[in-house]
């Protein structure tokens, strides 16, 4: 199997002289198809790992290559461009644009990725949005839609260039109970179509149907867990949830 994400001894500190010490040689692979969840405590540097191993924020030594990129090497402009190309982002800050419609803040960074038609993009959002089952707000301003739903626009936006892999930092961390269960089973379905994703939670429920978890405790990556892909239809969702839960209680979680 291919390896579409490969961190090695990734470091970052913060600080004017970078004394704080957060991500402590951290190595990470993960191969393409797959789903994977991050936990650890508060503060571990979760967020940290997600944010640098996307390009979002630089890293301070360590090497991250990406579809067969090394990040570190890309300037500002060409790493947004890398971005808007490969990756979609999901975040609990869903960071819609309040002047826009719900459809318009969907399509926004297809076409400034100018990949495709107008045509094509705009038939692309529609079928996303029909898929995640929010057509029907497709002219709505944010303001007229829950907070469910807008996690489903952000949803949309993040797949709309048909991105390599999907980061989420608590996707469905805002959500009721209904909600995050709902957004999983949609996660896991577009999973199941071949796209990567790689998501931060604190929700054993959500990690538990993810395929692989990794433990993160101050800036390390001290273990992990390999459940299998989730499928809705098997109904083994509760052991999947007791065997994690054990194992996360093993680990100090
Ligand atoms: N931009 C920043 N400047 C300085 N320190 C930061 C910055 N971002 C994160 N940190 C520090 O890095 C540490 C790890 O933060 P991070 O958000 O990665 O943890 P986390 O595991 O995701 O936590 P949580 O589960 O609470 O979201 C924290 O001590 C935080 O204060």
């Amino acid at each position: 199997m291919k390896t579409i994400l490969e961190a090695k001894r990734l470091n970052k500190a913060f600080g004017s002289n970078q004394t704080n010490q957060i991500l402590k040689d951290v190595n990470v692979e993960i191969v393409e198809g797959e789903f994977v969840s991050v936990m650890g405590p508060s503060g571990s540097g979760k967020s940290t790992l997600l944010y640098n191993i996307s390009g979002m924020d630089r890293m301070t030594s360590g090497s991250v290559i990406l579809d067969e990129q090394e990040i570190s090497s890309l300037s500002e402009k060409e790493l947004a461009r890398f971005r808007l190309h490969k990756m979609g982002f999901i975040f609990q800050q869903i960071h819609l644009l309040k002047n826009l419609s719900i459809f318009d803040n969907i399509i926004l960074s297809a076409y400034m990725a100018k990949k495709n038609s107008r045509k094509e993009i705009n038939n692309r959002a529609m079928k996303l949005m029909e898929k995640t089952g929010i057509a029907e707000l497709a002219d709505n301003d944010i303001t007229q839609a829950s907070g469910g739903q807008l996690q489903r626009v952000a949803i949309c936006r993040a797949l709309i260039n048909n991105p390599d892999i999907i980061f989420g930092d608590e996707p469905t961390g805002a959500l009721n109970s209904k909600s995050a269960v709902e957004i999983m089973e949609l996660l896991a379905e577009i999973n199941q179509t071949g796209t990567t994703i790689l998501l931060v939670t604190h929700d054993v429920k959500v990690a538990a149907k993810t395929e692989r978890v990794i433990y993160m405790l101050d800036g390390k990556i001290i273990g992990e867990q390999h459940l299998g892909k989730y499928k809705v239809k098997n109904n083994d969702f509760k052991e999947r949830e007791e065997k994690l839960s054990k194992w996360l209680m093993s680990m100090g979680f």
